[in-house]
């Protein structure tokens, strides 16, 4: 099959983002490497890692195997990782993007976010102003956060005059994050969507996706994922299975009508687990 061409939007600093990435969590080992060497090869250009995730050596590999072998170039890419709460302040901040660095393997970090915000601890604006320095010296490209409420956006504006050029959140059908994208679109922050197929929970099996699959032609993953991209989020789905990742990014043949936009909205119920940004920690 011909790559995907998966459209691309210019996120507040003036770099380029896709409306569609990979999820890599679980992807480990030499069966991790090949599974994002997949997705690059099918058109993914968004790769989102974490050092929590135990598997940015593997991502760095799959790049630049990718790249060595012609199917990318380097600078078509969007590697993202993820500062550990174990990792705030600001010097831990700095230390913890030139270790991500390294094990990626990688020239640079297109993309690092906080992972979670982790506010009992209350340093999170210190590792944003870590990470201003390490974009400063260019081990960095694009900084962002990821769980962060309008609140806790609107402080480290305030506080650091930087407004993230992502904010990578839970939301799918059951989730979808109305005020928060309403507080994004306002400031210029992307919004990228974890678990966008809700874990491949009952979501999929929901009559209303099911039937909307009927009426477009394409499978439940495809209304869903199509569902974020109207929204203006980028949903990260991930799969290990090469044949998943090109139906999942086969996603921009066609457009849902906004009533069916608006429908799966409805479909709103709350977070799939207990991860709140007010209370979750994460280290
Ligand atoms: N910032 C944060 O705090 C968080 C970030 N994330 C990021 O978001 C990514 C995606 O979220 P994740 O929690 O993995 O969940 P997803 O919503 O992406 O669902 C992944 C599950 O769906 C399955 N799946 C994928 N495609 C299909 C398909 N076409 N048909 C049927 N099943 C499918 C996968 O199985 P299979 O692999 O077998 O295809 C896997 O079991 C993560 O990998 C991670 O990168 C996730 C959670 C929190
Ligand atoms: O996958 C991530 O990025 C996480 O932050 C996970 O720890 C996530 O919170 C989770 O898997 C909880 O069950």
């Amino acid at each position: 099959m011909a790559t995907i061409d998966i459209p691309q939007v210019t996120l507040n600093d003036g770099t380029t983002f896709a409306e569609l990435g990979l999820g890599t969590y679980k992807l480990t080992g030499d069966e991790g490497v090949a599974a994002v060497e997949a997705a690059i090869g099918t058109g993914y250009r968004v790769l989102d890692t974490a050092v929590n995730y135990g598997n940015e050596r593997e991502v760095g590999e799959a790049v630049r195997r990718a790249v060595d072998a012609g199917a990318v170039q380097r600078d078509e890419l969007i590697v993202t990782t993820k500062i550990p709460g174990r990792h705030h302040g600001y010097e831990e901040a700095i230390a913890s993007g030139r270790e991500s660095k390294a094990t990626l393997g990688l020239d640079r970090i297109d993309l690092l976010l906080i992972h979670w915000p982790n506010p009992r601890v209350d340093k999170y604006v210190d590792t944003f102003r870590g990470m201003l320095a390490l974009r400063e010296e260019g081990v960095v490209r694009s900084v962002g956060v990821s769980n962060f409420t309008e609140p806790m956006l609107q402080r480290l504006i305030d506080e650091t005059g930087v407004v993230p050029a992502v904010n990578q959140v839970e939301l799918h059908p059951y989730f979808p994050q109305g005020a928060l994208r309403a507080f994004h679109a306002e400031h210029g922050i992307r919004t990228e969507s974890w678990s966008p197929l809700a874990r491949r929970s009952e979501l999929l099996q929901d009559p209303l996706i099911r039937d909307l699959a009927e009426v477009y032609q394409v499978t439940p993953t495809q209304i869903v994922l199509r569902w974020h991209v109207q929204l203006g989020s980028t949903p990260i789905p991930k799969s290990s299975d090469p044949e998943r990742q090109i139906e999942n990014a086969d996603v921009f043949g066609f457009a849902l009508d906004e009533e069916h936009v608006a429908a799966i909205s409805g479909l709103e119920r709350g977070r799939l687990w207990d991860g709140d940004p007010d209370t979750h920690e994460e280290f």
